[in-house]
């Protein structure tokens, strides 16, 4: 652990040490512009008012002055170019902040500069101390963290400098996963300066190189579209703060102190430990299994020296385990067939009883078995029901829109339990089984095709981490009971679920800039064309639209399924079809394509091409 302390030098100084030694990168001096409490209200654009006085610490100061903002220092950027508020409003992505963070792709022009993502840090700041405003007593705390791209380690500074503004006390983590991030605002431990009261995790999940993001954490959670949108609103009012002083040439001087912390150290012990209290407190209860990882060089890594080894596993084979922002081996994803084919095959090689694939932000996961068979998708949700449904019988699994019909049947004929389906959005479906727990019905496990899984018992974290270690948890324990020693006891778990010969998904994109759209916006448009299916679907006795449904059409026919919907994100409507042959899922296909057929900014092609038209 390292406190750093600096005062005020140019920040091409800064730019350069970061350039030369990445690791080092944050014992900068720097600009710094501590906002008192007061700047932290939410501002009132106008009425910007500058101060050189003021040193403040945010924690001194006991009255709230709304509608003035103070700033006593000058910005650590030379040039800032002046952007509106709806620049920053578009940063936001559901629940996340993304944006393109390295300059170069054609197309894609920088969005997250440093100026804006130090605006974004004091955002964040501004909003947490308004939550937290009742308790003016203390220095807040927020921890910083990342994942493996190439823009992490110059986010994470201007990240930190935008906390810093906000005299908010900054806890480096480096290399982290989003879990993680989150336990931090939990766990107790004052050595590791814990728990923080907020966090931000530095994140674009399994999005190409170029982008990046941040996901925000209090202990209550991670936070939701309201709050994304209110602390990119500040944002947006700080970099004006930034860009003023910065035209003015004020600077103070000021010091920064940043604190590293090996908290992905404690966050892995706890993870042994649960496994080593599921088994019946066995020191190594993995001794004997083989299991390879696959972190596909995202943040993922640890998992292997960290959590299995302690355990007594064999993980020789693992791969992709060091952190490489261009991810050269394939995306680090486990809805991405090249990586499951990656992880499949590296099972195969080494003879694994079992194989474990993250994504980059390890916030989602799959498994394999010794077989090669995925546990993905709704073969992942069966498992995690089947484990959750014999700790909890009876409970309500609730799960993303695109699951299966095999699945429910799974759910609730063969284990006893409630299938809730809802809408796509992890964010979605963690909120709605916490709402269904809030009017009495109990719900311990939400979970998505996508791999994102959270559990009541792990307080509603999707944690790609933790899910692993509910199977670590039933592999050690069925051979602590003398249930056999290999991945077949959760292979056996699963065997009942029916799933359908063809599963196909296509994205169809909207136009943005045809003139069907009628200078309308894509998500009126995609409610036009759903609007029509549902309509199409009304008059044909072939298809049964779904009588319980909470997203776009969801329609039975020829022994399957299809749901067309909006993309949460995107100007696109997914279409999913399950069915029992390929002829079936062709004319499942083909009466979508009929019915929307006459929306010419729809890009159906693919659809077209499957067909066969
Ligand atoms: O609606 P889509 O474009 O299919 O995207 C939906 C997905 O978006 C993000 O990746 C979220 O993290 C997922 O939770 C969600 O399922």
């Amino acid at each position: 652990m390292a406190a750093i302390s600096g005062k005020v030098v140019q920040h091409n100084l800064v730019a350069k040490c970061c350039q030369q030694d990445r690791e080092l990168s944050t014992k900068y001096r720097l600009h710094y512009c501590p906002l008192n409490r007061r700047n932290l209200l939410p501002p009132v654009v106008g009425k910007l008012a500058w101060n050189g006085n003021s040193t403040m610490q945010l924690g001194t100061l006991s009255k709230f002055k709304r509608g003035i903002v103070y700033c006593n220092a000058a910005s650590s950027f030379t040039a800032i170019p002046s952007v509106e508020k709806n620049y920053f409003l578009k940063l936001q992505n559901g629940s996340d902040i993304r944006g393109v963070a390295i300059d170069g792709v054609e197309g894609e022009p920088l969005t997250l500069t440093e100026p804006v993502t130090e605006a974004i840090a004091a955002g964040f700041a501004g909003w947490l101390l308004e939550k937290k405003k009742d308790d003016s007593s203390k220095c807040l705390r927020v921890s910083v963290g990342h994942d493996s791209r190439i823009s992490a380690q110059k986010l994470q500074d201007a990240v930190s400098r935008g906390l810093a503004r906000a005299g908010v006390e900054v806890i480096q983590y480096g290399l982290a996963s989003t879990p993680a991030m989150f336990n931090s605002t939990l766990t107790v431990n004052e050595e590791f300066s814990c728990p923080v009261d907020g966090s931000i995790m530095i994140t674009a999940s399994h999005l190409p190189y170029n982008r990046n993001g941040f996901k925000f954490f209090t202990s209550a959670g991670g936070l939701g579209k309201p709050d994304i949108k209110d602390i990119l609103e500040r944002a947006a009012d700080m970099y004006k703060c930034i860009a003023n002083n910065d035209s003015k040439g004020g600077q103070t001087a000021v010091s920064l102190t940043v604190k590293r912390v090996d908290y992905m150290s404690v966050y892995a012990s706890n993870l042994v430990a649960a496994v080593r209290k599921a088994a019946g407190n066995i020191e190594k209860p993995l001794e004997g299994f083989h299991i390879v990882v696959d972190a596909g060089n995202g943040a993922g890594g640890f998992f292997v020296g960290k959590v299995l080894e302690p355990l007594g596993a064999i993980t020789s084979g693992s791969q992709f385990l060091e952190p490489d922002g261009l991810f050269p081996n394939h995306i680090p994803n486990p809805e991405d067939k090249t990586a499951m084919k990656a992880i499949t095959k590296a099972v195969h090689d080494n003879r694994a009883d079992l194989g474990i694939i993250f994504d980059t932000d390890v916030d989602r996961s799959a498994a394999v078995d010794s077989s090669g068979r995925e546990f993905n998708r709704n073969r992942l949700i069966a498992l995690m029901s089947a484990i959750i449904l014999e700790e909890h019988p009876g409970t309500t699994i609730v799960s993303d829109s695109v699951t299966s019909d095999g699945l429910t049947t799974f759910i609730e004929k063969k284990l006893g339990g409630k299938h809730h389906r809802f809408k796509r959005g992890y964010k979605n479906v963690i909120d709605e089984a916490i709402r269904l727990n809030s009017v009495g019905e109990a719900a311990h496990l939400a979970i998505e095709t996508s791999g994102h899984g959270a559990l009541k018992e792990n307080h509603w974290l999707d944690d790609g981490a933790y899910l692993m270690v509910k199977l670590l948890n039933k592999l050690a324990s069925a051979r602590t009971s003398g249930l056999g020693g290999s991945s077949k006891v959760l292979t056996d778990m699963v065997e009942d679920l029916k799933e359908p010969a063809v599963a196909v998904e296509f994205r169809l994109k909207i136009d943005q800039n045809h003139s069907d759209l009628k200078a309308g916006s894509f998500r009126d448009y995609g409610e036009e064309v759903l609007k029509q299916l549902e309509n199409t679907v009304d008059s044909d006795t072939k298809l049964l639209k779904a009588a319980v449904n909470y997203e776009g059409v969801r329609v039975s026919g020829y022994g399957g399924w299809f749901l067309l919907r909006l993309s949460l994100h995107d100007p696109v409507l997914p279409l999913n079809i399950e069915a029992p042959s390929n002829e079936d899922a062709v004319k499942l296909a083909h009466d979508v394509l009929n019915a929307v057929k006459e929306f010419t900014a729809l890009d159906t092609s693919a659809l077209t091409k499957f067909v066969g038209v």
